[in-house]
């Protein structure tokens, strides 16, 4: 039997939510065979980061060789890659074994605030990840930051910024809006001539830990099937928006989105 394969080089969420964890419960729901490459831990829960802990690049490049140089892989996502050395060494190996299919999600804070991209890393994410990547998913405070505005609040002002974006080098942007304040949750994807506007009604939930990694895991594993850009972040958009949905209201803080929800739903029907 073959299977499409996806791998994820990111941060580890000790609470489960988000980071490696988030993505490989996503491979797993949309049918891929997922893989990791972790580059720190976090000692992570519904309350917080409590603690970073970056791996030795020696580590990350060992997980990295191990993966590529023997089962490859259909898709990659990155997600929290913490220092400039770790961006540049993932660069590298990515150029190195040719892989395909590269979702970069630009992680930088944790919603609580915690920062899970050191601030002198953001140069080495602009000059040497954005320009080899697929496509990336910024939410609103990451594509500020990589295009040196102070906040982006609204749909037209998301609609300049995508098109800014593109021009950094990446093939597809998907800028994604759930940090508006209010309105429906809107993305924009723009492929370089046309944005689509995906958008769904505003969910009235505390409980949204771990989208921006679910969302991006989904749009690596649909690409890793063979999907086109379009169809992948609307697959990707229906799993999170279901996933939100149906969050689970666990710990004492802010809870994880549910990644059986989609499947079961669609088992269901
Ligand atoms: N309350 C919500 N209701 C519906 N969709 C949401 C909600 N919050 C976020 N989303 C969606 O979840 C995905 C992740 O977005 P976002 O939360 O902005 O990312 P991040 O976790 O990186 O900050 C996007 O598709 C966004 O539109
Ligand atoms: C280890 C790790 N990686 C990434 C994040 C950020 O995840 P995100 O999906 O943006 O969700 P929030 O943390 O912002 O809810 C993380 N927290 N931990």
């Amino acid at each position: 039997m073959t299977i499409a394969k996806a791998l994820t080089i990111a941060g580890s969420d000790s609470g489960g939510g988000a980071g490696i964890q988030a993505d490989l419960k996503t491979f797993q729901e949309l049918n891929t065979f997922g893989m990791s490459v972790i580059t720190a831990l976090t000692a992570q829960n519904t309350l917080g980061v409590h603690g970073v802990f970056p791996q030795s690049l020696e580590a990350i490049e060992a997980q990295l060789n191990a993966v590529l140089s023997d089962i490859g892989t259909d898709a990659v996502k990155t997600g929290m890659l913490f220092s400039a050395d770790i961006i540049s060494l993932v660069a590298t190996k990515l150029k190195e074994y040719k892989v395909t299919n590269i979702v970069v999600d630009p992680v930088m804070v944790a919603k609580g605030g915690a920062s899970l991209l050191l601030d002198e890393a953001t140069k080495a994410l602009i000059e040497e990840l954005l320009p080899i990547a697929t496509v990336i998913t910024p939410n609103l405070p990451e594509a500020a930051k990589i295009v040196g505005l102070k906040d982006i609040t609204s749909l037209e002002e998301m609609k300049q910024v995508v098109v800014d974006l593109h021009k950094l080098g990446p093939k597809y942007v998907v800028l994604k809006g759930g940090h508006l304040t209010d309105g429906p949750a809107v993305d924009l994807l723009f492929d370089g001539k046309t944005i689509h506007e995906l958008e769904t009604k505003r969910i009235d939930t505390k409980h949204t830990h771990g989208t921006g990694c679910t969302f991006a895991a989904a749009i690596a594993a649909e690409l890793a099937k063979g999907a086109d850009i379009v169809k992948a972040v609307e697959t990707a958009k229906a799993f999170i928006t279901i996933a939100i949905t149906h969050s689970l209201h666990i710990g004492g803080g802010i809870g994880p989105t549910n990644h059986a929800a989609y499947r079961r739903l669609a088992n269901e029907k």
